[in-house]
């Protein structure tokens, strides 16, 4: 291993087993199959409106601890996609489903929703800016990973109920949104990363994919 790999590359080989459980769940898989359960989904849905809620205050914390206005552009772009676009589609994608605002609004939040969403913010709060970004990054390009996998694999297709899922995360602008993610934890890493920090950031990166694991696994404990 060299310290010129990308950060985000060293964080998955230190992580590799938390990792490979997030990104192979088995509702990841069956999403890929459309196997999942449509009850499962539907749980997973409405945790995720919330989930976006919390995950807002997130990148609003990513403009506080900005060093820098470009720094600060950069949170501001991740806190109006949410705020601006990805809740909007949200809403739209869940109506699909037969999902309200309303419901999703008067839901409560899951354990696991509490328990990740929080766990990011006191990285944040705890930590630096890249503590921050290590604790979102399996979040942000875990998801584009798993897409790109599940439709290289013929995941979108007529008749899979979760095509259009697959075929967000796998689209040319979200994966270029991930590409951005992965170069910005260089970015903020710099040149001189020692192995003590690095081992403490692997730690921050290897509890988000438990936590994502636990967030998949909320919805296969709802289905019957
Ligand atoms: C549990 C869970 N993990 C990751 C995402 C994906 N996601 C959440 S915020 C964001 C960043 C940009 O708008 C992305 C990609 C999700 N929706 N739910």
């Amino acid at each position: 291993m060299t310290s010129r790999q990308p950060l985000f590359d060293r964080l998955v080989a230190l992580s590799a087993s938390d990792w490979d459980a997030y990104t192979h769940h088995p509702f990841v898989e069956a999403m890929g199959t459309g196997t999942l359960p449509q009850a499962a989904f539907r749980h997973y849905l409405v945790q995720d409106y919330l989930f976006l809620i919390q995950f807002a205050r997130a990148y609003a914390l990513a403009v506080y601890k900005a060093r820098s206005l470009e720094e600060m552009r950069s949170g501001l772009r991740g806190l109006s996609a949410i705020l601006d676009k990805e809740m909007d589609l949200h809403v739209d994608y869940c109506a699909g489903w037969g999902i309200s605002r309303a419901e999703m609004e008067a839901s409560e939040e899951d354990m696991p929703t509490v328990a990740y969403t929080r766990f990011v913010i006191d990285a944040g709060l705890a930590g630096d800016l890249l503590d921050l970004h290590v604790a979102l990054a399996p979040c942000v390009i875990g998801y584009a990973v798993i897409a790109r996998r599940l439709a290289e694999a013929g995941g979108v297709r007529d008749g899979n109920p979760y095509s259009l899922w697959i075929a967000e995360y796998a689209s040319a602008a979200y994966q270029d949104l991930a590409a951005s993610a992965v170069e910005s934890l260089d970015r903020l890493a710099g040149d001189d990363l020692s192995d003590g920090r690095l081992v403490r950031l692997a730690k921050l990166f290897g509890q988000a994919c438990r936590l994502e694991a636990a967030f998949w696994q909320m919805g296969l404990d709802k289905a019957p």
